[in-house]
């Protein structure tokens, strides 16, 4: 199956609220497993139902190897059963009144499949998404997870090019998840088919796609691998989407921030304004020690949270600073915290963990800075090392 391309896809529902979806571009490339995550009503169902040509687009162009699907200006309308687009709803939709095997077969009876073929596409799905013994089960004899299957066996008995997810696993329980996430993945493997799943639910996402696609409010805010989503956030609001516990937001203008940043070996770029301007910390690439030496911001900690291998530890920066200044920052590790609540220790940060963004929110680079440098190289572990140039 081609790339899919949308191209400055937009869709109003009502003339009198802002559009669901405003101009958004992407390009899906063959064998992709792009997420569309973003919070709840940024239009990413919206989005799925154009792709699949439930929802008509109010301007724009939906292309599949350089041919329109959809284009508005044109006039062009490919319907939904032309398009070979499976898609499975967070409600499964199965028919009630037929069995699993039933349900499973239906689309191959209207593709007009011989009848010995579909008995062996039937048996071959089922096998696969691990539904022995259901076959003769109505929908309502099945769980969650079991309805779950029969539906994207349902979807890929069709063999589309592309399967279209709308939230499929919000329904199950947190090992069901897992299990049908580890299915998903196995299955795009397979198969090589294109996925564009909707979540809003980042973990998911991170652990899936191959692309994300971050919406808010309508628009596109970033797409890229999970790790530039994560480690090279374009805006403030992806910094914040991403990560659990969130980023850590301070003024750059606060003393802590002013400290980190140079004692990482950075500075503040001369033609960038720190009017209302951000550093963001992640909080799993913070660094703790009680060693004065180690020139860290000095902070203290006010609480340590165990959420079971893994800690999050509350700093407070307010308690030790002269300034009229008072900051909470959050820093997790999976290493036992050595430190007890209320004790004085020294705050760095690594700098792949550093981001900065000016008052509009885009994403700035800091610039390295020569008389520190130096420093933050010989203190700074590997790892953060080879990142170091990732934050330019
Ligand atoms: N049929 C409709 N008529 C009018 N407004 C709609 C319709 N469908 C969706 N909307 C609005 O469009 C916006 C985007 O909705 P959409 O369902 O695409 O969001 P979403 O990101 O998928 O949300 P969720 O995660 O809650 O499912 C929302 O503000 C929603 O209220």
């Amino acid at each position: 199956m081609p790339n899919i391309t949308l191209n400055n896809i937009s869709k109003r529902y009502t003339p009198d609220h802002p559009p669901a979806v405003d101009q958004v571009s992407m390009e899906i490339e063959d064998g992709a497993f792009m997420c569309v995550l973003g919070p709840s009503g940024c239009g990413k169902s919206t989005i799925l139902r154009m792709i699949a040509g439930l929802e008509n687009l109010t301007d724009g162009e939906i292309a599949v190897a350089g041919k329109s699907l959809d284009h508005v200006r044109k006039g062009i309308f490919v319907p939904p059963e032309k398009r070979h687009i499976g898609l499975v709803f967070q409600s499964y939709a199965l028919w009630p009144h037929m069995t699993v095997a039933r349900n499973i077969e239906f689309g191959l009876k209207l593709q007009k499949m011989p009848a010995q073929e579909r008995k062996q596409r039937v048996a071959d799905m089922i096998a696969m998404l691990k539904i022995e013994g259901l076959e003769d089960r109505y929908p309502a004899q099945l769980s969650g997870g079991q309805q779950q299957r029969v539906a994207l066996a349902r979807t890929l008995a069709m063999n589309p090019g592309v399967l279209l997810l709308d939230e499929p696993l919000s329904n199950l329980d947190a090992a069901l998840r897992l299990s049908m996430r580890a299915e998903l993945t196995r299955l795009h493997k397979e198969f090589g088919t294109t996925i564009v799943f909707v979540t809003h639910d980042q973990w998911e996402a991170m652990t899936l796609a191959t692309k994300i696609a971050v919406m808010n409010k309508g628009t596109l805010q970033q797409i890229g691998t999970p790790d530039d989503i994560y480690e090279r956030p374009a805006n403030r609001f992806v910094a914040e989407f991403i990560g659990n516990p969130p980023i850590n937001m301070l003024p750059v203008t606060s003393s802590v921030a002013q400290h980190l940043i140079n004692i990482s070996g950075f500075s503040i770029p001369s033609e960038a304004s720190t009017d209302q301007a951000m550093l963001g910390l992640r909080p799993e690439g913070l660094q703790l020690s009680t060693d004065a030496s180690g020139k860290g911001f000095p902070v203290v900690i006010s609480d340590i949270m165990p959420t079971g291998g893994a800690w999050i530890i509350e700093l407070q920066a307010n308690a030790v600073t002269s300034e009229n200044e008072s900051f909470s920052l959050v820093y997790t590790t999976q290493t036992p915290p050595l430190w007890r609540k209320g004790e004085h220790v020294f705050l760095r940060a690594a700098p792949h963990a550093m981001h900065l963004f000016s008052k509009d929110g885009e994403r700035q680079s800091l610039s390295i800075n020569s008389k520190t440098a130096a420093f933050a190289e010989m203190k700074t572990p590997n790892l953060c090392k080879s990142k170091t140039e990732d934050i330019l």
